[in-house]
């Protein structure tokens, strides 16, 4: 993947524009992810773990959101399933081109690993196929509020008994001095990892507007609403967590 390092916000912006996953994005993604997002790695790589004890045979995994795709690359990784598929979907241009390109790497690399297609569409408007593992890996948390349930209700209809939703997010926390405390600490993280008081503050405007973090409370009523019957957190770091929800 990309090496480039991220400074797109290193320098003073006269406005700072809405983020998106535009081409400049794309270019230094990987490093964003991995400085900005405390546990990144090591939940893209369990998520691997976790859909091998889910997926079923003959089904397919989707990977929602899939960015340069790496959860499809952990999946493909882990999962020996016989007879799954994996369809990564993204709708960003930019996104779905670069993943392909780092997927077939992972082709000519690896023998045996599962087929893989990469969409670009909007993950609201996909007809689903029966499905027995379904990753939102940081993808929720951009769609408008207001969409949530009904996309979580169309993945509870199409997720196979044995299958699993992972999900994970950026929380928000309904108690002050916890969502202070935790805020402050991302922060630090962030700074630990050579971001510039500059970068973090401009970083923060620019996804204000585009990115609505939901708490852990109204994560897991929004999942029961939508028809998962379990829902059990599996990893946090600071304000960072996963999720797993159960059909
Ligand atoms: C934070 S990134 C996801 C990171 C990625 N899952 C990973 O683990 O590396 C969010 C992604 O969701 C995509 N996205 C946002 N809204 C979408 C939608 N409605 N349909 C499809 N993709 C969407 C964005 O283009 C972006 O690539
Ligand atoms: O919360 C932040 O400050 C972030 O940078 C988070 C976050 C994310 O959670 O997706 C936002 C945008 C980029 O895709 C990378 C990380």
């Amino acid at each position: 993947m990309s090496q480039e390092p991220d400074r797109l916000f290193a320098q003073p912006l006269p406005q700072v524009p809405d983020f998106a996953f535009n081409e400049d994005v794309v270019r230094v993604f990987p490093d964003m992810i991995k400085r900005s997002v405390p546990g990144y790695p090591t939940i893209v790589e369990n998520l691997g773990v976790l859909a091998a004890q889910f997926a079923q045979p003959h089904s397919v995994l989707y990977d929602l959101g899939s960015s340069l795709g790496a959860v499809t690359q952990a999946l493909r990784r882990h999962v020996r399933t016989e007879g799954c598929s994996v369809i990564a979907v993204d709708n960003s241009a930019a996104m779905v081109e670069r993943c392909r390109e780092y997927l077939n790497g992972q082709d000519s690399m690896f023998q045996e690993l599962l087929p893989v297609q990469v969409v670009e569409g909007d993950i609201l408007a996909l007809q689903f196929q029966p499905a027995s593992v379904v990753a939102l890996n940081f993808t929720l948390q951009f769609i408008a509020p207001e969409e949530r349930l009904a996309l979580l209700g169309r993945i509870r209809q199409a997720l196979l008994p044995g299958g699993a939703l992972i999900l994970s997010e950026k929380l928000r926390f309904d108690d002050l001095e916890e969502h202070a405390l935790l805020t402050d600490l991302h922060v630090a993280f962030k700074r630990a990892n050579g971001y510039s008081e500059l970068e973090i503050a401009q970083k923060r405007s620019a996804i204000e507007n585009v990115m609505k973090p939901d708490s852990l409370e109204e994560h897991r009523e929004r999942l029961l609403a939508a028809g998962f019957s379990k829902v059990v957190p599996w990893f946090q770091c600071l304000n960072f967590a996963s999720l797993i929800a159960l059909p």
